[in-house]
This record gives C-alpha cells, sequence and structure tokens, in this order.
C-alpha cells in the first residue's frame, strides 16, 4: 500500500472522544486505512509528526465566496443591504476573470493554513475557481450565484442558464474533488418564476440548490408583505428544501421555519461572524440543533468577516450561541466542533468531516505546544475555544499532503499572495 502514517498524536474520534493513536492513509484512494495505537511503524512509506498534536477531521467552510478576499477590508462598518448595492456590488462588476482565480487561490491558500480542508463557494467566473481548486488538492461544492433582480428577461434567463450549465459541467471535477450545486443567490434578489422552474429542472437532474435566506429582516418582510408566507415557506413551495440543498444564514428564522426544514433534511449554515459585523442578528442555532436540523459553519465572503479562518468562526458559533439562546450551555464546545467538521461536510454533501476507516483522508493536525494551549484539560474545550487557525501544523485532503510543517505544498504562497494584492489594487482602481 502507498501508505502516509500521521504517527504520535492524540486522534479526535466522531463521537469527540480523543484517544493517543496513529493514523494510517493509504494514498491511492484517500481513505482512512487504519487508527490505532502505535501502528505506523507496520507501514512503510512517508511520516507526517504528529507528537504533541492533536489529529482531527479538516474543518470545513460550508458557505464562502472565496475571490472575495480581493475586497477584504474594503468597504466596512455597513449592514447588509447598502454594503451590497453601495460598495460590493458596483466592484464585482469590474471583476476579470483572473481577478476571480487571484482571489480564490489567495482564498484556499489562508483556508488550507488554518486547517480547512473543503468548502462550498458561491461567485462568479467558476471555471476558475474549479481550476483553483483542483490546482490546490482542496474539496469543493462549486456554483454560479444568480441574481435577476435589476437584469431584462434576457440576461436573467441567460444567468439562471449559466449556474444550471456549470454545475452539469464542474460537477465530479478535480477527479470527483470538485461537485457543483445551483446557486440562487436568495430569495429576494431572484424572481419567483425564476425560482420556480430552474429548481424544477435541478430536481429533473439530481443537482442541489445553495442560496442565501433569511439572513436580515430587510429580506424576511417584502417576502412577508408579498405572499402572506415565511421565506422558507415560500422557498419551500417553490421545491427549494430538499436533504440536499443547503441555506446560508437562517438568522431571523421561526419556530415554525425550523421544523419545516428538520422536515425536509434542508440543512443550514451558519455564519456567526459576517453576521455579526454587518449586525444581521443572531441565528437561532441551538433550536436547530435541537430540532434536528444539520448545521455547518460558515465564514462567508472576507469582505464581511474578515478571515476564511474557520477555527474563529466555531468559536464565535460557540459563544454568540450562549448570547442567542441565553443560556451559557447552549452550543458547546462539541456542539461546535462537530458543526465544523461532520455538520458541515454533511450540510454540503462532501466527504470527510470524521476520521473513521474506510472514510475520507481528509484531517489535520493540531498543534497543542502553544503557550495560549496550556494546560490541557480538555482537547475539545480547546479546539472550541482557544487553538487559532495558526496552530495547524499539517493538511491532508483525499490523502494528500496540502501543507507540511506549515509550509503550503501545492500552490506558491508567495506568487498567490503578490498575484491578488495586484489583482486587487486595479479592480479597486477600475471600479471607482
Ligand atoms: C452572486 S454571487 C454571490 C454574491 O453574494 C454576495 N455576498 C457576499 N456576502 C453576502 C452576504 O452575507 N449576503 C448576501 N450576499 C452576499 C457577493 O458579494 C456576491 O455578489
Ligand atoms: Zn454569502
Amino acid at each position: 500500500m502507498n501508505a502516509l502514517c500521521i504517527a504520535g498524536g492524540r486522534v479526535l474520534r466522531p463521537d469527540c472522544s480523543v484517544e493517543a493513536a496513529d493514523v494510517v492513509v493509504d494514498r491511492d484512494t484517500g481513505n482512512v486505512h487504519d487508527v490505532g495505537e502505535e501502528i505506523a511503524a507496520e507501514y512503510d512509506g512517508e511520516t507526517l509528526d504528529a507528537a504533541g498534536g492533536v489529529v482531527m477531521p479538516g474543518l470545513v467552510n460550508a458557505h464562502t465566496h472565496a475571490a472575495m478576499t480581493l475586497l477584504r477590508g474594503y468597504a466596512d462598518d455597513k449592514p447588509l443591504g447598502s454594503w451590497l448595492r453601495e460598495d460590493i456590488w458596483p466592484a464585482e462588476a469590474a471583476l476579470e476573470p483572473e481577478d476571480v482565480r487571484a482571489g480564490t487561490e489567495l482564498g484556499i491558500v489562508e483556508m488550507i493554513r488554518s486547517g480547512t480542508t473543503a468548502f462550498a463557494d458561491m461567485y462568479f467566473e467558476v471555471p476558475e475557481v474549479a481550476a483553483a481548486v483542483e490546482e490546490s488538492g482542496m474539496r469543493a461544492r462549486l456554483g454560479h450565484g444568480v441574481v435577476t433582480v435589476a437584469k431584462d428577461d434576457e440576461d436573467a434567463a441567460e444567468d439562471v442558464e449559466e449556474s444550471l450549465r456549470v454545475a452539469r459541467e464542474f460537477d465530479g471535477a478535480a477527479d470527483g474533488r470538485v461537485r457543483t450545486a445551483f446557486m440562487p443567490h436568495s430569495l429576494t434578489t431572484v424572481g419567483e418564476e425564476f425560482l420556480r422552474e430552474a429548481t424544477a429542472t435541478a430536481r429533473e437532474e439530481g443537482i442541489p440548490l445553495h442560496f442565501h435566506a433569511n439572513e436580515t429582516t430587510d429580506e424576511v418582510s417584502p417576502i412577508v408583505d408579498d405572499y402572506e408566507k415565511r421565506p422558507l415557506s415560500y422557498a419551500d413551495d417553490l421545491g427549494m428544501l430538499s436533504e440536499q440543498d443547503f441555506v446560508a444564514h437562517g438568522v431571523h428564522t421561526d419556530a415554525e421555519e425550523i421544523e419545516l426544514l428538520a422536515a425536509r433534511g434542508t440543512s443550514v449554515i451558519h455564519c456567526p461572524a459576517s453576521n455579526t459585523k454587518l449586525a444581521s442578528g443572531i441565528a437561532p442555532v441551538q433550536q436547530m440543533l435541537d430540532a434536528g436540523v444539520t448545521v455547518g459553519i460558515g465564514t462567508d465572503g472576507a469582505a464581511s468577516n474578515n478571515d476564511l479562518d474557520v477555527f474563529d468562526e466555531l468559536r464565535d458559533a460557540a459563544m454568540i450561541g450562549k448570547l442567542g439562546a441565553d443560556d451559557a450551555a447552549a452550543v458547546p464546545a462539541a456542539a461546535a466542533v462537530t458543526a465544523a467538521t461532520a455538520g458541515s461536510a454533511d450540510a454540503i454533501g462532501l466527504p470527510g468531516g470524521r476520521i473513521k476507516v474506510g472514510g475520507a483522508a481528509d484531517l489535520i493536525v493540531v498543534d497543542f505546544d502553544a503557550p495560549h494551549l496550556a494546560p490541557a484539560h480538555d482537547v475539545v474545550s480547546h479546539l472550541a475555544y482557544a487553538v487559532r487557525g495558526s496552530d495547524v501544523r499539517h493538511t491532508v485532503c483525499d490523502g494528500r499532503v496540502l501543507m507540511e510543517d506549515r509550509e503550503v505544498q501545492t500552490l506558491d504562497e508567495e506568487r498567490v499572495v503578490e498575484t491578488a494584492r495586484e489583482r486587487a489594487a486595479s479592480l479597486v482602481e477600475r471600479a471607482e
């Protein structure tokens, strides 16, 4: 067997127990071959040193717009509507394919360095995004974000068609590491008939849906006013809630909508930092978990976060979940860690999220030697409340080492950062 041994660490198991064990990966299949105490010596092959560290599933960033790294710090301190209309959409109107490639590569480098092995991305120029994912060795679910408001019928229909087209064309790319979805931007930025028809097509072809929903009160009230129903009930009537589908945010979601999500098996991606920065509100995460809704974690784009560090995000989820529920026991450490790993992977329908024999070898080694992690009474507590993305020592996806001893192996980090700086500067110039 072409083995990769991650040796000498402690392993986080799917039930959040922790045991001293080596993890042996079959690099040909990209799966975990064995997990056990001191088994690495039984295998020939490459070894990654996990001594003093914790081996855990790679984090899954279940909602982002990776190329928005180019707009990090471009516009801050505004609510969602004016931020998008006054700053972000005008800048995005000047995007060129090379910008999306450069911004996505920057986002990917940042994610690999902070322990993310898979992500879900809604953006433009999907061929560029897919090429960046292929080169990087990560996994992703990708889609073209559709907006039909303020477009004539022909342009709107073409935008919808592009989203379906790229979903068909890129599904299974990068040796199966790229999967796709139909991605209408939101329930208020895409017209009803477009949603109804394209959803029916997606259903016929087995294409999942991903869209923003119930992010702000401004997204809820127009639907309640026009249709006399809650947004997720409107989405359900359009056929948009199935087990394959996942909605971003779900901040202003009432008890009936939570029951509806649970009944349909539709997942919610919680983006606590973006919701806080844009003052969108606090999502009822503990209520969703109690109802049996699968909850994943996403950073949203770097322009509303302002980083793509999922450790940061899961910490925010645990902290803000308590505030939202007015209960310090809400969203406990294990729930937050599980949401950012198995929850996110299940929500976006990609392998990974758990270290188990036969499962995808998407895993990371987190260094526990740093002063801010001493003492370590409880590993899971530290993973939720104290670990930073910069504590990640190695990142492995599909059995391939993407970062070793903090050196990214698959992309040239220096070139990626420099190119992104140049493209960001010229993008902003073109947008002004
Ligand atoms: C049409 S591609 C995706 C689209 O979404 C925009 N976006 C970024 N962050 C958010 C957010 O929090 N809510 C809604 N839309 C968002 C992004 O700028 C792209 O235009
Ligand atoms: Zn978003």
